[in-house]
């Protein structure tokens, strides 16, 4: 059948979902749409070997679908990794809702969104991520149990990012330790991207150690903020790609480390929260291998806060949730190690054994 709008060769062309570069074997792609409360979502499933696809719901004014489809696919997949690196029996999943979340998010439009992740009878299990706060989660909770990363009071673990700023400093230290010998980070000139929730609980670690902390974000007040609390000091240039720094924390959105910034970076390490920071794993993965920066894989150490609201479904407790982080320290090393001895990028290093993971779960399951 041909559409009376576009010749099917045409569409053929396009490829609009399952032709996407980041389109990666996923299982399944929700779209959502409530006209009464504006909603326009979309869900991404991408492996749920390990478990049921957990993941976070961003809300951001992209500049068209195809940004929102690309973030979700990417996302998702990443949570897979994530996941499975970690030691989670959790698949990967993620979703986006595409508006302006101080402007258009409002009780009913959760409530819609809650609903269609309800439909989806558990497959995927949603949380926080940019542009969500906890409040968010309580009201996606009222129409359905598949949500974590809701208030304490109401038996949550509460907000994820502190516990995911600890295991991003866990893994900074770690990448510290690699590249310089020791995993002390007094003195050393850290440059925070992006101080919302994560980034202004990793100034707090970085500063407690006597790093000299830089700050830049897109919120003037914000950086005000985190300046008068921490003292650290706000970024006055206009390009801090080519800032000469010992430590890159890229904590607002990912894809910071691509063509146009990666022959510019002067850091020794690359360590921060943001998901999916290269703009394409294999080929800036070796660039940063070849001019010998240190990554540390982002899924490996911002995981804190999967291990957080994984804790609401296992009934972890506290301390389980502070050990299982600390541990990104010992993973990170073992990884960065790993990649040197079998000339690998870290990126690929981590890849290969989530993925080992993953194929061993399959064969087992299938038995
Ligand atoms: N919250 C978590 O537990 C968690 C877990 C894993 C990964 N992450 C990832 O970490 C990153 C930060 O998460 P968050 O929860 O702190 O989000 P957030 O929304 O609280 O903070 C993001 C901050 O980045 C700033 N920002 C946006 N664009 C910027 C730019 N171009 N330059 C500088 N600053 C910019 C925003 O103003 C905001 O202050 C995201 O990529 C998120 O996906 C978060």
């Amino acid at each position: 059948m041909t559409s009376d709008i576009i010749s099917s060769k045409e569409l053929k062309k396009i490829d609009p979902v399952f032709g996407q570069t980041s389109f990666d074997d996923h299982e399944q792609i929700v779209f959502c749409n409530d006209k009464d409360t504006g909603l326009k979502a979309i869900i991404g499933i991408h492996n749920t070997v390990l478990g049921p696809a957990l993941g976070g719901t961003r809300m951001w004014s992209y500049n068209n679908e195809w940004e929102a489809l690309n973030d979700v696919l990417r996302l998702s997949r990443g949570m897979t990794f994530k996941s499975a690196i970690t030691g989670l029996n959790l698949g990967g999943g993620k979703a986006v809702i595409i508006g302006d979340a101080k402007t258009q998010k409002t009780p009913e439009l959760m409530k819609r969104f809650g609903e269609f992740v309800h439909s989806l009878s558990g497959r995927y299990i949603t949380a926080e991520d940019v542009g969500m706060e906890t409040e968010d989660m309580d009201i996606v909770r009222e129409v359905t149990p598949y949500v974590t990363g809701i208030s304490q009071n109401k038996g949550g673990a509460g907000n994820p990012s502190p516990i995911t700023a600890y295991g991003v400093f866990m893994g900074m230290k770690a990448a510290a330790k690699f590249r310089y010998g020791s995993d002390v980070l007094e003195e050393k000139n850290v440059f925070v991207q992006g101080i919302g929730n994560v980034g202004e609980a990793l100034v707090e670690h970085l500063v407690n150690e006597g790093a000299n902390v830089t700050i830049s974000d897109i919120s003037q007040e914000r950086l005000e903020e985190v300046r008068s609390k921490y003292g650290a000091t706000i970024y006055g240039g206009n390009d801090i790609y080519g800032e000469a720094m010992d430590i890159y924390a890229p904590c607002a959105l990912g894809a910071t480390v691509n063509d146009d910034t990666i022959y510019k970076l002067q850091a020794d390490i690359i360590a921060g929260a943001a998901n999916n920071q290269l703009a394409d794993e294999d080929k800036h993965g070796k660039i940063l291998q070849e001019r010998g920066i240190v990554y540390a894989p982002d899924f490996l150490i911002n995981a804190g806060g999967i291990i957080n609201v994984y804790a609401e479904l296992e009934n972890y407790d506290r301390q389980e949730i502070m050990r299982k982080t600390e541990n990104i320290f010992n993973t990170t090393l073992e990884i960065l190690d790993n990649a040197k001895v079998n000339e690998l990028t870290s990126h690929s290093a981590a890849l290969n054994i989530a993925r080992e993971r993953i194929a061993t779960r399959k064969r087992e399951n299938s038995k």
